[in-house]
C-alpha cells in the first residue's frame, strides 16, 4: 500500500496473509479474505504456481508474534477456469483456498462480508485497500498491515482513454488514481467498501500499472467480487 497509514491492529479481521514455503522458511506473497471459517478468497495470479501455501489469520506485524495469530494450511486451491495468467486484462483474477482446518472466529479473526450479486457501487464510494504490500514502487513490504482510502472510480471513467482504456473490464472495479494505491504484495487482498454503514469486500486486488504502483490516472484495479458470487457459491457447494 502506497500512502495511507498503518491500520489499527486487527481492525480488518478478515484480512489474511498468504505465504509460501521456500528454503525452509515461509514468505508473505499476497493478501486474501476469510469468507468462511475454512475458505479464503484471493487472486488467481497469487496461486497459479504450485507451491506449499499457508494462511495467517489475526496477523498485524508479519515479523512479531502477538499471540492473536492463527496459522492454517491450505488443502485445495480453486482457480477460476477462465483465468489466463498471460492476460490479467481478461479478468477472472480470482481463486478460493480451502483451508486444512477451520479458523476459530474471535475479535481478531472474523469473516468478511460479500456484496450482493451484481452490485455496482457509485463513483467516489468510500473504500479502503488493506495489505502488507510494498509501501512505494520498488520499495519493500510493510511489516505492519496498512490501509489507504481509495475512492471508487466508476467503470466509465476507469475505462476511458488516458485512464485504463479497454484494459479494464466491467468485471473489475477501480480505486484511487492519485498518490495512494495498492502495490506488489497487496494482490489478492480486499478492497473494503462502506455501504449502508457496513464494510463489504467489494474487490480483490488484481493489478497496478507497470509504470508504477501509484501512477497518475492508473487506479489500482480489483476483481469485482459482485460479478463472481455465483462462482464463489458453486465452488463452495460442489468442490
Ligand atoms: C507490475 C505489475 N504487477 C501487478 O500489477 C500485479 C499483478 C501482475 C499480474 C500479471 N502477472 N499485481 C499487483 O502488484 C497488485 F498488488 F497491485 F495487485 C503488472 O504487471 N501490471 C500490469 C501488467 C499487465 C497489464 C495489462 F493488462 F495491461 F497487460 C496491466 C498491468
Amino acid at each position: 500500500v502506497v500512502g495511507g497509514e498503518v491500520a489499527s491492529p486487527n481492525s480488518w479481521p478478515w484480512q489474511i496473509s498468504l505465504q509460501y514455503l521456500s528454503g525452509g522458511s515461509y514468505y508473505h506473497t499476497c493478501g486474501g479474505t476469510l469468507i468462511r471459517a475454512n475458505w479464503v478468497l484471493t487472486a488467481a495470479h497469487c496461486v497459479d504456481t504450485s507451491r506449499t501455501w499457508r494462511v495467517l489469520l489475526g496477523e498485524h506485524d508479519l515479523y512479531s508474534n502477538s499471540g492473536r495469530e492463527q496459522t492454517l494450511g491450505v488443502s485445495q486451491v480453486y482457480i477460476h477456469s477462465n483465468w489466463n495468467r498471460n492476460s490479467v486484462a481478461n479478468g477472472y483474477d480470482i481463486a478460493l483456498l480451502r483451508l486444512s482446518s477451520s479458523a476459530s472466529l474471535n475479535s481478531y479473526v472474523q469473516l468478511g462480508s460479500l456484496p450482493p450479486s451484481g452490485q455496482i457501487l457509485p463513483h467516489n464510494n468510500l473504500c479502503y485497500i488493506t495489505g502488507w504490500g510494498r509501501t512505494s514502487t520498488g520499495g519493500s513490504l510493510s511489516a505492519q498491515l496498512k490501509e489507504a482510502y481509495l475512492p471508487l472510480v466508476d467503470y466509465k471513467t476507469c475505462s476511458s482513454s488516458g485512464w485504463w482504456g479497454s484494459t479494464v473490464k466491467n468485471s473489475m472495479v477501480c480505486g484511487g488514481g492519485g498518490a495512494e494505491s495498492g502495490c506488489n504484495g497487496d494482490s489478492g487482498g480486499p478492497l473494503n467498501c462502506l455501504y449502508g454503514g457496513k464494510y463489504y469486500v467489494h474487490g480483490v486486488t488484481s493489478f497496478v500499472s507497470s509504470w508504477g504502483c501509484n501512477y497518475p490516472q492508473k487506479p489500482t484495479v480489483f476483481t469485482r467480487v459482485s460479478a463472481y458470487i455465483d462462482w464463489i457459491n458453486s465452488v463452495r457447494t460442489h468442490c
